[in-house]
């Protein structure tokens, strides 16, 4: 009998998703174990691959000559048998390779790892000592820095680090390193992005009784030791981040780790003070600003148990933890948490099956629960613990509802409204301030010819451009193609070009020019992208510099200032047009997660929503701030028109620089999976479409699409999966992206 292992290759093509067996030359064998990175013959090249499985066989078991493994590359392994389950789960569940699930739990940046030399002791302690007495009296400095060494022998200082502690030269440590008393080490260093922060340590808050409660019961389900998912629904500004640090001191007594998700827009120096304040060097932090090397390091610190605790955005659920006991997703309801390439998994499905694997506690915390969220606290699944009130019993801020049709019947050309300025002007006056959100970047939406109605877009997504004013250019957000701002229109020639709908900067610019006394920022991609922007704006604007904060969905994520007492949305209508069955879920989260920012302090907070369609169901149940009663209405919305929850979704996108070849292909999709339909009489599943993706075309590539919608998801996945490879036997257009999304986001 020898030795073999079963290894996945580093090559994201269809015909080899499948382990490849390989056998273990006798050097390599005590090496070998699952999870470690791997070189291997694969044709006629050699490639990486990670190991996933070992066996004892005899070589006459094989048909094949098996050829061996050419080199083990890393001490460690990149995975354990949990997180090797999980990405096996993934692939199944998201139908992507095993190897892009692989590659998405591994860190990606596996740079070299940092070195320094320090200076050690070359003999054992009780032998250096009797060396320390063969040093004459008068070398006395010589004497002194052997024997700091013999005191502390673990000390990690480089030659001139310990020339410094000491006061002495560099020159006197060579001499006794010449002698062979001392040695030169080379040891491994981390970067710790963090080191240079000092951040403020704080003590736990004593819990308001609401709070108590929510943190007996999450300790409670942590004693169990067995998985659970919570549902922790509290209003915002009631307290949520203190029960998580709560609930994670628990774990740490218990001995377990923790892992802490946040979208990537609110992984702020501030939301990292409050973890690392609390837990100080016993946390990790993972985003996608941190260098390659600082994230490998990062996940060393996790993997070989430096730290207890890490906080980062959604890949952070892989964090390399293994006596993982809780996993904490703050604003559960946010997007971001899909990935939107392969594997596109949703990090929440992720925590819950890992903390499954694990028998680890998910508690999922928001103000706004997702449906999909709130319905299995209602079908069981997740338990449900609420806060209901602020921190001191603020009151949840009062919302005035504008309707803008009136403001222009009653004379008002411009975007704010009367009531909108008046406040303004009053919180100017007091010296509070206010936050003026809107979903759009840019200036104008859109630039359009008045005389033939052409409109400008993008020559490679079908999307208007939006006009920039600073600098001077159209620009596509999805692809971002810039180019000249027209003088005449390109298809009539006439003079007449107008600029339609507000951005950002128009609503800067009119700001400005309304109120000339005041001290106003813009805080949206375009003003953020240089490192350290954001922080800067947020800075300001927490120390009173700026009196009024325009900006995009980057405001209204989970900030906290106290002295901001109002805030107005320029239009609340713009999500709700779009062709996606989601579109009130996102306008009532995103208007209650504004509203939020407002009447965080001692002062009472005031919004005005402005919208064109103020007597939209998500629009008024935000303005009363009744999550309960925006889901009741929804989820019967839901359940008659056969929506997720209730069914799930797999979409499939056909694209291609060539429309009729696109068309040609989705229709052929489309036969077979109406032929297996019909032969296993599914009539629980429907394939609609193909027809015309709403985003027609994106970066030169069409784009057709067909949405398989049921109740069995394991029948749909097996139906799509098959007629894929059928697909791929009939077609002869193999160049052709067919990109699969279950439980998709977006529909666009
Ligand atoms: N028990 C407590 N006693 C006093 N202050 C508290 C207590 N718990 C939380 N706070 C304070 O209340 C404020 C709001 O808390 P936090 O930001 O955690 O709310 P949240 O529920 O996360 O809100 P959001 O959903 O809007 O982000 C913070 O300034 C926090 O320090
Ligand atoms: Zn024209
Ligand atoms: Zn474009």
């Amino acid at each position: 009998m020898s030795k073999y292992v079963e290894v996945m290759v580093d090559v994201p093509v269809d015909q080899v998703d499948r382990p490849f067996t390989y056998k273990v030359p006798e050097r390599l064998e005590s090496q070998i174990k699952v999870g470690k990175k791997v070189v291997v013959p694969f044709g006629r090249q050699r490639v990486a691959g990670y190991i996933i499985g070992e066996l004892e066989a005899d070589e006459e078991d094989f048909k094949f000559a098996i050829k061996p493994i050419n080199k083990v590359l890393t001490e460690f392994t990149f995975f354990d048998e949990e997180l090797l389950e999980l990405a096996k789960w993934m692939s199944e569940y998201y139908q992507s390779y095993l190897i892009s699930s692989l590659k998405a739990i591994v860190p990606s940046g596996q740079t070299k790892i940092k070195t320094k030399q320090v200076v050690k002791l070359a003999q054992s302690v009780a032998e250096s000592e009797k060396l320390l007495e063969q040093i004459s009296d008068r070398a006395y400095k010589q004497q002194e820095v052997f024997s700091f060494l013999i005191d502390n022998p673990n000390c990690n200082l480089s030659n001139t680090e310990l020339a410094d502690r000491l006061e002495t030269t560099s020159g006197l440590i060579r001499t006794l390193i010449n002698k062979g008393y001392l040695q030169y080490i080379e040891k491994e260093v981390k970067r710790n992005p963090h080191s240079h922060h000092n951040f403020k340590a704080t003590q736990p808050l004593a819990p308001t009784s609401e709070q108590q409660v929510a943190i007996e019961e999450i300790s409670a389900a942590l004693e169990q030791q067995e998985s659970s998912t919570i549902l922790l629904k509290g209003v915002t500004g009631s307290g949520k981040t203190e029960v998580y640090l709560q609930v994670i001191a628990k774990a740490l007594e218990a001995g377990k780790d923790t892992i802490v998700l946040v979208p990537e827009i609110s992984l702020t120096p501030q939301t990292i003070a409050r973890f690392k304040g609390r837990f100080g060097d016993q946390v990790a932090v993972l985003h996608s600003q941190l260098s390659a090397g600082e994230r490998f390091d990062e996940w060393r610190r996790i993997k070989f148990a430096d730290v207890k605790i890490v906080v980062g955005a959604r890949s952070a659920v892989f964090a390399p933890f293994n006596n993982l006991g809780l996993i904490i997703i703050d604003e559960e309801h946010e997007t971001s948490y899909k990935q939107e390439d392969h594997p596109k998994y949703h990090a929440r499905e992720v925590a819950v099956k890992r903390a499954e694997l694990a028998g680890a506690v998910t508690v999922l915390g928001t103000a706004t629960p997702s449906l999909e969220a709130y319905h299995r606290t209602e079908t069981g699944e997740y338990k449900l613990v609420e806060l209901k009130k602020r921190i001191d019993d603020r009151p949840l801020p009062k919302v005035e509802l504008i309707d803008m049709r009136e403001e222009l019947k009653a004379g008002n050309k411009t975007m704010f409204s009367q009531l909108l300025q008046k406040e303004i002007i009053d919180r100017l006056e007091k010296g509070e301030q206010t936050m003026i959100f809107l979903n759009r970047r840019g200036f104008s939406t859109f630039v359009q010819c008045r005389e033939c109605g052409h409109v400008m877009k993008c020559n490679d997504c079908d999307v208007s451009l939006t006009y920039h004013a600073t600098p001077n250019i159209l620009q596509c957000h999805y692809c971002d193609h810039q180019e000249q701002v027209p003088n005449i229109c390109p298809n009539c020639e006439s003079i007449y070009i107008k600029y339609f709908g507000v951005g950002t900067q128009k609503v800067e610019e009119g700001l400005k020019e309304f109120f000339p006394e005041a001290k106003v920022a813009r805080m949206d991609v375009d003003t953020t992208r240089r490192k350290g922007e954001y922080e800067r704006i947020l800075s300001a604007f927490k120390a009173g510099k700026i009196d009024i904060l325009v900006g995009t969905q980057m405001i209204a994520k989970g900030h906290d200032f106290s002295n901001v007492t109002l805030v107005g949305v320029i239009t609340a209508d713009t999500a709700l047009n779009l062709p996606d069955f989601r579109a009130g879920e996102r306008t009532f989260q995103l208007l209650t997660q504004v509203a939020g920012r407002t009447g965080r302090g001692d002062k009472p907070g005031e919004v005005i929503i402005q919208s064109y369609t103020p007597e939209h169901y998500s629009i008024q149940f935000s303005k009363m701030h009744d999550y309960n009663g925006f889901y009741n209405f929804e989820i019967e919305t839901r359940k008659f028109a056969s929506y997720p929850p209730f069914t799930h979704i797999i979409s499939i996108v056909v694209s291609d620089e060539r429309e009729d070849k696109v068309i040609e292909v989705s229709n052929l999709l489309s036969d077979i999976i109406r032929e297996k339909l019909h032969k296993l009489d599914e009539e629980g599943i429907m394939l609609l479409g193909p027809v015309q993706a709403p985003l027609s075309k994106v970066r030169g590539q069409h784009r057709w699409q067909l949405l398989l919608k049921g109740g069995d998801l394991d029948t749909m996945r097996s139906i799509n999966q098959e007629s894929l490879m059928k697909l791929n036997e009939l077609s002869t257009l193999k160049t052709i992206k067919v990109s699969v999304d279950v439980d998709p986001l977006g529909m666009l």
